[in-house]
């Protein structure tokens, strides 16, 4: 909402530019804690909380838990969502859908100092973010690629990464279908910051992983400083 949030949650990115989700079911053998501990451990400052087929009662209960485990490690906790959740644990924030609560209502109940997310898919949701610059504090911009993460929604391409690198107002987080074999060309289209759930969570060293992923980022910017 204010430049006091927006600038919290991009200060967030400045060594790891991965923003973490949860997915339980990506790592059937792990607790959400080690995920979540796992991503802080590798760098990772923002985290958000995304399960859907765990009841509202162990959402709250793990919830509770990852507020105290973000807050040592001095990252934001953000909620998929549930507002209320959000209000419940005193997270630093909610990711909302084009589906969910409208983003004015999901402001009047956190209050200013909350970071909101909101997803587009197209141009024309990119464009009605713009105008809610003063209400949100960042866009999603997905499904990059075709995913199993989200399997009914139709990729929207680099091509819309290009877009939003040139229009949006808001800061933005690329997301859907991001891999070690794909990230490069997200970076390339002008994302600054990339999402990265099932590779990421599934991964037998989470470390490794981003280290991996951080190459490619690590290739453009020695490329553009280069040239
Ligand atoms: C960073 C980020 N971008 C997009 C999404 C997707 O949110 P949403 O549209 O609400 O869909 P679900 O995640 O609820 O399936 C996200 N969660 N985070
Ligand atoms: C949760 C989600 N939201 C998307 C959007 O475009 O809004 S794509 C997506 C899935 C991301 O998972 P993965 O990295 O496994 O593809
Ligand atoms: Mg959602």
């Amino acid at each position: 909402m204010s430049t006091h949030t927006k600038h919290k949650f991009l200060e967030a990115f400045q060594h790891v530019p991965i923003y973490g989700i949860t997915s339980k079911k990506d790592a059937p053998h792990r607790t959400v804690y080690d995920i979540v501990r796992d991503m802080l451990e590798s760098g990772i400052r923002v985290v958000q909380y995304r399960e859907k087929e765990t009841t509202g009662l162990e959402r709250y209960k793990e919830c509770l838990t990852l507020r105290k485990l973000t807050y040592d490690y001095g990252a934001l906790l953000l909620i998929d969502d549930f507002v209320d959740l959000a209000l419940a644990v005193k997270a630093d924030g909610v990711h909302i859908g084009q589906d969910d609560l409208p983003p004015e209502q999901v402001r009047k109940l956190l209050g200013p100092k909350a970071i909101i997310g909101l997803s587009t898919h197209s141009i024309e949701q990119l464009e009605r973010a713009n105008a809610l610059v003063d209400c949100i504090d960042y866009i999603g911009v997905g499904p990059v690629f075709t995913t199993k993460t989200k399997p009914n929604a139709s990729a929207v391409g680099l091509e819309y990464v290009q877009y939003a690198r040139q229009h949006s107002q808001l800061p933005f987080v690329a997301i859907g279908g991001i891999k070690t074999n794909t990230i490069q060309s997200v970076f390339d289209a002008g994302a600054s910051i990339v999402c990265v759930v099932s590779e990421l969570v599934s991964a037998r060293s989470m470390e490794d992983k981003i280290h991996e992923l951080m190459e490619s980022k690590h290739k453009l910017m020695e490329h553009t400083f280069y040239e």
